[in-house]
């Protein structure tokens, strides 16, 4: 049976800080992240009963990322954990997650993709734009059943093995 790819693309605003990072992006900044996703699968055969020839209705994968990461994601400010500014935001009541890794466009791809696919969706490949500029993309074939290795060091805290 073919296999067809089909995207559904996303924005969201998010904030972040690279605690570390030897540049700008060690300052808390924000971005309006793009998100693509990308599910493959064959659109006809057994595994679609209602014959619509659909890999995934575009629907029901809007309907999916937006309540798995959008609705957590947007307007938020995406923590590592341990930024020093995350006290104040989290007893003001602003929105916060922690993910528990660096908040770089690699990390979240995988981040991303892994949710989607342990969510069970058809989920080919995630590619965030961070930038206009600068994207980041990961095939859900390359992450580990248990999941992705995060990187949680950087920039002034790598130390000299690079740890
Ligand atoms: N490989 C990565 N490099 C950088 C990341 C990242 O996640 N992965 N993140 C940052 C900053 O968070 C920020 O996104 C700056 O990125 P950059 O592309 O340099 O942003 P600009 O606004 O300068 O983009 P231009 O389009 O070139 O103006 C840094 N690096
Ligand atoms: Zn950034």
């Amino acid at each position: 049976m073919t296999q067809v790819k089909v995207c559904k693309v996303f924005t969201f605003d998010a904030a972040h800080q690279l605690v570390g990072h030897q540049g700008k992006c060690a300052n808390l900044h924000g971005h309006t992240y793009k998100l693509e996703v990308v599910a493959a699968g064959a659109p006809q055969g057994p595994d679609h009963p209602a014959e619509e020839g659909f890999v995934i209705d575009f629907g029901d994968l809007k309907q999916a990322v937006h309540a798995l990461i959008l609705s957590r994601f947007d307007h938020a400010f995406l923590a590592m954990g341990t930024e020093p500014a995350l006290p104040a935001l989290m007893a003001t009541g602003s929105k916060v997650v922690r993910l528990g890794f660096r908040t770089t466009a690699e990390n979240l791809a995988m981040y991303v993709c892994h949710r989607l696919r342990t969510a069970g969706l058809p989920v080919y490949a995630v590619r965030l734009w961070e930038t206009p500029t600068s994207w980041a993309e990961v095939l859900a074939a390359d992450i580990p059943p248990q999941g992705p290795t995060y990187r949680t060091v950087g920039g002034c805290d790598v130390d000299e093995d690079g740890d």
